[in-house]
């Protein structure tokens, strides 16, 4: 989408401060690390994939993930000080990309025909919202290493600012991977897995990657939008019928993005692990 209202020139200082941030010298970037204690990984903070086998072949892309909403989660400990109006531009990005993600939220509500607010209203004053900026510098070999490997999101739905200049995400759709096009100042945003299981399937979360560069780094800043850590998530009973029986289990955001670190790190699918 591109009537996101969002200018140009604010968008290009975002793309800014995240480029600026990738290009610190490491020990500096290594001050938000997401290493605890040098073996334990958490979600939050600085690094690469989490390791869980000594054959996984890392992904060629440097992370920085923090959590931007709600305010008093923040841990500005994780948040660069470099360039010093990261912050403030962060900010800004995250209170105008929620009214996007409000009104996608409402849009995919009329389209199950339930109140437009019914997904909105579901997010707690203890709903996350997670930032991620990717850095995927460029790959001598790009036939042997992915940017990303294949995943879906654990979100409810997600945000992604992708680089104008070099493309390289792609969605699975039938088994065909299609690349996404570059629109200057575009945001595309996706359906997650959790609306994807709320829905019953009637909405389903693509399966996307991104394929490295042999001459151009690329930039991404994605925005994941997730519930209540605790709350329960299941398809709608206004969803199920008949017709329509229950496609997938009960799980929690918690429970369910600790699942997609996992299956993320082996390769395989979380959605999977809840399908009936
Ligand atoms: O870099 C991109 O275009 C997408 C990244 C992505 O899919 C993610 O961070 O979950
Ligand atoms: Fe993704």
């Amino acid at each position: 989408a591109v009537g996101h209202g969002m200018e140009q020139s604010f968008l290009g200082e975002v793309m800014g401060v995240a480029r600026d941030f990738f290009k610190l010298p490491l020990e500096e970037k290594q001050k938000y690390s997401n290493l605890v204690n040098d073996n334990e990984v958490r979600i939050e903070g600085y690094g690469n994939d989490m390791v869980v086998s000594e054959k996984q072949i890392l992904d060629w892309c440097d992370r920085l993930y923090i959590i931007v909403e709600p305010e008093n989660r923040r841990i500005y400990s994780l948040w660069p000080t470099q360039p010093p109006s990261f912050r403030d531009i962060l900010s800004e990005y995250t209170v105008r990309c929620h009214k996007i993600a409000n009104l996608f939220l409402q849009n995919l509500a009329k389209l199950v025909d339930l109140h437009k607010d019914y997904f909105v209203n579901m997010f707690d004053e203890n709903a996350l919202t997670y930032a991620r900026l990717n850095y995927y510098p460029n790959c001598p070999k790009p036939d042997d290493v992915f940017g990303m490997k294949p995943h879906t999101d654990a979100s409810v739905i997600t945000i992604v600012f992708i680089d104008d200049n070099v493309s390289g995400l792609q969605l699975q759709k039938d088994g065909v991977w299609y690349s996404v096009p570059i629109v200057p100042n575009a945001l595309l945003v996706n359906v997650g897995d959790v609306m994807e299981i709320m829905s019953n399937g009637f909405f389903k979360s693509p399966i996307h990657r991104v394929v490295t560069n042999a001459e151009k780094e690329r930039l991404s800043l994605v925005m994941f939008y997730t519930m209540n850590p605790e709350k329960e998530i299941e398809p709608l009973s206004e969803l199920v019928d008949e017709k329509r029986p229950r496609r997938y289990r009960k799980t929690t955001t918690n429970d369910y993005i600790a699942k997609l670190f996992e299956t993320f790190a082996r390769g395989t699918l979380a959605i999977d692990t809840v399908k009936i």
